[in-house]
């Protein structure tokens, strides 16, 4: 009688046999498609504590009561990076299981003042664009609508549009592209680089006031630093259902051009910001912009993060609070970007 698990049978059986496969390819998304989303997902404290903590955003309003009613919360709330991720974490085995790359999203915006724990969560995505990548032959380039909402009350929480590279079954005939153009040297950097004294709209609002008389930039780095393990490349994501391959097959990813697992975009981002958000005192996150995922981020690299203030406004949801808008650019021990994104916040006045 055949034993099946004999290895030498096993590794013939395992030749016939077909992969029951998982994920789509580029072909199959067609414009004006709208995928529901099946995994559900109920936003827990626990899951909200574990991503703050690994990404080290340790404000106190997300963490204790009485910080949170300080901030006009009723309780600490889900946090907005988390759920960022647990709504795109969600939509991973419909939409790049196959194998894609995470490149950007843009019109990150929160619908709801605060989204507390409990909440369950149904999410679905709409196909609003579909490319061929000139450069890349085996690859389409697909963007999404992707809307998260409330279950039970139909609320809408978040919603954003998300960029990535997602195999075709059949490679397109191309030359292979031949795209690159002229890299451009030039660098219109400032003479002057302000930072901030302080973490208030009023520190900033100054910093910018300054830098414009002395024709200079308020851009600086943050000291904090955090390497890439197993928890923050492989429990994070999974914690948000995210099935990519990327974050947790060391064996499939070992023939891919990273050579190893990489870390979840939204984490690489999330503790960039966390770093950010130790240097200001943060009022309430608005949205982000133009995010993009320059580089891969693999076990033992460290991912540290560089702000750009681009614009104060002396106008918000409350009168104790101003808008800023930043650029953070997440990077590398070796000071290569692996992240940039603008976001815009309310931060805290002084004089509250
Ligand atoms: C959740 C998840 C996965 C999932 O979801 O399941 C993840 O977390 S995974 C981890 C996070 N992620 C990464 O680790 C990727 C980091 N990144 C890279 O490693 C490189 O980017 C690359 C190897 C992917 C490509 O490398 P590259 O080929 O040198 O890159 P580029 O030439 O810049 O871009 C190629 C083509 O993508 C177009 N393009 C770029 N950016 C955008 C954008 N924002 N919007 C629309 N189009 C864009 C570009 O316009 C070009 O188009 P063409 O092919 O037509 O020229």
């Amino acid at each position: 009688m055949t034993d099946w698990t004999d290895p030498d049978t096993f590794a013939q059986a395992l030749e016939h046999v077909e992969t029951r496969e998982k994920g789509n390819c580029f072909e199959d998304f067609a414009e004006g498609d709208v995928i529901e989303h099946d995994p559900g997902l109920t936003l827990t404290k626990w899951g909200n504590e574990a991503w703050m903590s690994q990404t080290l955003n340790h404000d106190p309003a997300y963490w204790r009561p009485d910080a949170a009613a300080d901030r006009g919360f009723e309780e600490p709330p889900i946090h907005p990076d988390y759920l960022t991720a647990a709504t795109l974490g969600i939509t991973v085995e419909d939409l790049s299981e196959k194998g894609g790359y995470f490149l950007g999203r843009t019109d990150v915006r929160f619908a709801q003042d605060a989204v507390y724990p409990g909440t369950h969560m149904s999410v679905e995505s709409e196909v609003v664009n579909t490319a061929t990548s000139s450069s890349r032959p085996q690859y389409g380039i697909v963007s999404w609508r992707t809307r998260a909402k409330d279950l039970e009350t139909d609320d809408l929480l978040m919603s954003y549009e998300r960029t990535n590279m997602i195999p075709r079954r059949e490679p397109l005939e191309t030359d292979g592209g031949a795209t690159a153009t002229e890299e451009d040297d030039d660098n219109d950097l400032p003479e002057t680089f302000v930072t901030p004294e302080g973490g208030y709209f009023e520190d900033f609002a100054d910093a910018l006031e300054i830098a414009d008389e002395e024709n200079g930039a308020v851009a600086y780095r943050h000291e904090r630093g955090r390497t890439q393990d197993d928890v923050t490349v492989a429990q994070l994501p999974l914690a948000t259902l995210n099935t990519a391959k990327q974050h947790h097959n060391v064996d499939v990813m070992a023939d891919s051009p990273s050579g190893d697992i990489v870390t979840y975009g939204d984490v690489t981002r999330s503790t960039a910001l966390g770093h950010a958000r130790s240097d200001e005192r943060t009022w309430r996150e608005v949205g982000f912009d133009d995010e993009s995922f320059h580089t891969f981020v693999t076990p033992g690299d460290t991912v540290y993060a560089f702000t750009r203030v681009l614009s104060a406004d002396d106008d918000a949801s409350q009168d104790t609070a101003g808008t800023v808008q930043f650029q953070h650019i997440a990077f590398n021990q070796d000071d290569v970007p692996v992240y940039s994104g603008t976001r815009t916040a309310e931060i805290q006045k002084r004089s509250n």
